[in-house]
């Protein structure tokens, strides 16, 4: 395994963050971290990272893990490639070896402008890109897609797969779910501190996921109804929408929240 978490443990004072989770990745794999606000996930890659050390349970991690957090951390008045060397020559990486990652970021016209005064998209290609500089064999991005453009996730995305394909551990914390399908990862899905189901997506929809109609009434109201149809709605029904069984409809059905709530 790249990644070995066992009976991990942590607590923010009164509050328990993770309780009690086992959480493996093997090399090659993608596994996306999935849960609801608060659930855990930053906290879980953090200790992966070794940012933060468990109260109790054992972490055990190959190599020195590349991990790219939620927010953004460049060198503003540096270029994009002059960022890229910096982070090399912390790892001993050559600047020709640094640059190679230009490309798959879609960072190469970029690579002469000082990065802080890229958009946003493109600077979390260039924070990503900075993550998986010495090509480590544990990569840690959690949200790297959060905010961003069709370019940057789809590079994102691309450049997850070709690290797994190399024989990286890849984690991944997200909210969109289509991304995980689109990557066809494992998923891991963290509810308050627990990991409550794991598996691969067709495990997950074939264990949780059921046909859903989800009913928006005049009032605001919501409800959701087992099965496919629509017959018998009233005036009051501003919106119905048919959840079929997917990734979207297990997670429903774990959570109890659709994933972007
Ligand atoms: N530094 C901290 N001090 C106190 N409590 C914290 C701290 N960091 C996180 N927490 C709490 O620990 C729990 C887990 O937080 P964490 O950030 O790991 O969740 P998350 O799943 O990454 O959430 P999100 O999807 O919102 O990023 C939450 O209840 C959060 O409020």
């Amino acid at each position: 395994m790249s990644l070995a978490l066992t009976g991990v443990v942590k607590r923010y004072g009164e509050r328990v963050a993770l309780d009690g989770v086992d959480f493996s990745v093997p090399a090659g794999a993608v596994v996306a971290l999935l849960g609801p606000n608060g659930a855990g996930k930053s906290t879980l890659v953090s200790i992966a990272a070794g940012l933060l050390a468990p109260d109790s349970g054992s972490v055990s991690v190959r190599g020195r893990p590349g991990l790219a957090p939620q927010e953004i951390g460049i060198y503003p008045s540096l270029t994009v490639r002059e960022n890229l060397w910096a982070f090399a020559e912390l790892y001993g990486v050559s600047r020709r070896r640094a640059e190679r990652w230009l490309e798959p970021f879609v960072l190469t016209e970029l690579a002469d402008r000082p990065a802080g005064r890229l958009s946003g998209g493109e600077q979390r290609r260039l924070h990503t890109a900075i993550a998986v500089v010495h090509r480590p064999k544990l990569v840690l991005l959690d949200e790297p897609t959060a905010g961003a453009d069709t370019q940057t996730r789809s590079a994102i995305l691309d450049a997850v797969r070709g690290l797994a394909g190399d024989g990286a551990a890849v984690v991944y914390t997200t909210h969109y779910l289509p991304e995980i399908e689109e990557l066809g990862a494992d998923v891991a899905l963290l509810e308050r501190g627990r990991i409550i189901a794991s598996g691969t997506i067709e495990e997950l929809v074939a264990r949780h996921a059921e046909s859903l109609v989800e009913i928006t009434y005049t009032d605001g109201r919501t409800e959701r109804r087992p099965g496919t149809s629509l017959h018998g709605l009233g005036d009051d029904v501003v919106r119905a929408e048919v959840i079929r069984p997917s990734l979207e409809s297990a997670y429903l059905a774990l959570t109890g929240r659709r994933s972007a709530e």
